[in-house]
Formats: structure tokens, C-alpha cells, sequence
């Protein structure tokens, strides 16, 4: 039987690991292409933010595949091979909190997975702003220590000085990897696929004990909260509310997105927060009769659940219209 090449793409939150698998995607047009798709948050944003495929996107949310949904991911890729449909390849695109270690284990020690796949390489994609603040995590470091290609993002957003004091990190924490300079991780395909990277005695080199069974904990203080509501929300009062929250908890805020009805659009409000970079904009336009709702996820360290929803729910459109 022949193996189906598979890549596993990660990188600390909001690195650009969707981005990156969009362009994949786009630039492999014509092949038959599984993604799964692995966030920590219990309200999947990801599966909304892929761009269209004909083939399976399978989502695994509410834990990191590095633990709590690891047997689900054995479980994808299980029923993927038993399905018999063409698969040229298969995508993962991890958790920005995983731990690469365990997710590479189930790739060797399950008998199914071992038999059926081939592991093509490990890409993991860095944030050159944010770098210094994602080192303060262990998962960040290992997903560096583990990659086979590095690409250095979002090269637009940090001078050449800069983007080389990054390189010189990065490199000493992975002196293998092939790194690769990018903005909106606009790489060619042939950099990433099937370049025959991931080698079994190097992992070992890095992690003796990479094959034996330890459980993965991750930081108690980083926590998600998932907020939706079902009435439109104001853009101006969104923006405010969005804009003061990246400034005063930016540092700890990792990560938020979001996708979101805002009162008199026909398209989704798609919106990022990095720590202190927002960025949004339009995305899908709601279908007639289509269930109109806004979702957000808030992955950080101590938040404060309570007081986010407060904050989310004082954007209501209708709120603001009474006030006028
Ligand atoms: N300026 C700039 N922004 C970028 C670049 N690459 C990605 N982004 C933005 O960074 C944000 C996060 O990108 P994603 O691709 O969603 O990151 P991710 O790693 O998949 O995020 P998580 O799955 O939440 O961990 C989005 O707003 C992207 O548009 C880049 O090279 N330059």
C-alpha cells in the first residue's frame, strides 16, 4: 500500500499556521489534500477561516492534539485510511499551545498511522514580532527545537536587523532546519511538500525519550474562553472595546479571533488579535435566511471570563441604538 504523505504544520498562536495552510492549499489546487485542523479553544474558528476545499477539513477542537484530543487525531487519520477515498495527502495543522513531541509519537507508535502514513516534515512557522514573548513557553521552544522548516513570519511587521537577531535565536534552539524568510508564509509548495525532511534518528538526537509514554501538561494559568451571541453587534463600539483590551492586556493575551455579524453588514466581520496587532476584515457573505451569530475565542493567561463576556456583550448593536 502506498504511504500518504503527510505534513504537520505548527507554530506558537497566531504564528500564521492557517495562513500558511491556505496557501498550501490554494498553490496545490488539483490535488486531493485531508486537513485537520486542531485548536485549543472549544468553539472551532479555524474550520470557518480555511478556504474552500472540495476535500475533507476535519476539525479536532477543545484541547491540543498533544493531549486531551491526541486519540482523536489517531482516530481522523483511522477512519481517513478506512475510508478508501484518494487522499494524495494529508495536512495536520496543530494548536498553537502543542507540544510537536507527542503529536509525533502517535505518528510512530500507532500501528495504523505507522503503516499508512509517511511523515513528510515538521513545518513550524514563527512569529518574528512576538518571538521573545512566545520563548516564556516550553511548547514554543520545543515546536522550534522539533522543525524540519522554519519560516520566519511576518517579516513586514520587524526591520532586517531584527528579523536577523530572530534568525540567530531561532537557529541556536535548531541548528538543522532549512529556514525560510516569509510575509503571509508566501512560500512555493515544493519548499514545504514532500521534501522527504522528518527523520526519526534526528527527533531521537533532540528527544531521547520522544517514544515513551509521558503525559503532556500545559501551563494551568493559560485557559480559552469562547463567547458567541446571536443579535448583531455595533462596529464602533467593538473596535473600542477590542482596541483598549489589546493595550491593557495585550501581553498576556496571546491570541483572540473571531468571526462576526456586525448590525447592517452582509458579510462576516473576520477579526485576529495577536497581542497588540488587531487586524480584520470582511469575509463570507451571510446566505438569505442563514442563522446570524458572532463567535469569539480569548486564549491567554489568567482571563477573566466574566469580564470578557461583560465586554462583549456591551457591543450589541441594539444596546447602542438605545443609547442614541
Ligand atoms: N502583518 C502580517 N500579518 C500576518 C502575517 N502572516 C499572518 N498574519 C496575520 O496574523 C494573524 C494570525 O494568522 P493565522 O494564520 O490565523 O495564525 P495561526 O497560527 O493559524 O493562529 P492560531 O491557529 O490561532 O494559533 C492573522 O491576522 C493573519 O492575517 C504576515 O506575514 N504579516
Amino acid at each position: 500500500m502506498k504511504k500518504i504523505r503527510t505534513t504537520v504544520l505548527t507554530g506558537f498562536l497566531g504564528a500564521g499556521k492557517t495562513t500558511l495552510l491556505n496557501t498550501l492549499l490554494t498553490r496545490s489546487a488539483g490535488e486531493k489534500i485531508a486537513v485537520i485542523v486542531n485548536e485549543f479553544g472549544e468553539v472551532g474558528i479555524d474550520g470557518q477561516l480555511v478556504v474552500e476545499t472540495e476535500d475533507a477539513v476535519i476539525e479536532l477542537n477543545n484541547g491540543c492534539l498533544c493531549c486531551t484530543v491526541r486519540g482523536d487525531l489517531i482516530a481522523a487519520i483511522r477512519s481517513l485510511v478506512a475510508s478508501g477515498r484518494p487522499i494524495d495527502r494529508i495536512i495536520v495543522e496543530t494548536s498553537g499551545l502543542a507540544d510537536p513531541a507527542p503529536v509525533i509519537q502517535s505518528f510512530i507508535l500507532d500501528e495504523v498511522m505507522a503503516k499508512a502514513i509517511q511523515l513528510d516534515a515538521i513545518v513550524t512557522v514563527v512569529d518574528v514580532r512576538n518571538l521573545d514573548l512566545h520563548l516564556e513557553q516550553d511548547e514554543a521552544r520545543e515546536q522550534i527545537a522539533f522543525a524540519d522548516v522554519l519560516l520566519l513570519n511576518k517579516t513586514d511587521l520587524e526591520p532586517a536587523d531584527r528579523v536577523a537577531e530572530v534568525e540567530t535565536r531561532v537557529r541556536a534552539l535548531n541548528p538543522l532546519a532549512r529556514i525560510l524568510r516569509t510575509r503571509d508564509c508566501a512560500v512555493s509548495p515544493f519548499e514545504i511538500l514532500d521534501i522527504g525532511a522528518f527523520d526519526l534518528a534526528t527527533i531521537l538526537a533532540i528527544e531521547p525519550t520522544i517514544l515513551e509514554d509521558h503525559d503532556h501538561e500545559h501551563d494551568s494559568t493559560i485557559s480559552s474562553v469562547a463567547l458567541r451571541l446571536d443579535t448583531p453587534l455595533d462596529p464602533v463600539a467593538f473596535n473600542r472595546w477590542i482596541n483598549t483590551l489589546a493595550i491593557d492586556r495585550g501581553r498576556d493575551l496571546f491570541r483572540c479571533k473571531g468571526v462576526l455579524d456586525m448590525a447592517g453588514e452582509a458579510r462576516r466581520f473576520v477579526f485576529h488579535g495577536v497581542h497588540m496587532t488587531l487586524e480584520g476584515r470582511p469575509g463570507k457573505p451571510w446566505k438569505p435566511g442563514e442563522a446570524r451569530v458572532s463567535d469569539i475565542v480569548f486564549i491567554g493567561r489568567n482571563l477573566d471570563g466574566d469580564d470578557l463576556r461583560r465586554g462583549f456583550e456591551a457591543c450589541l448593536a441594539r444596546q447602542h441604538a438605545l443609547a442614541s
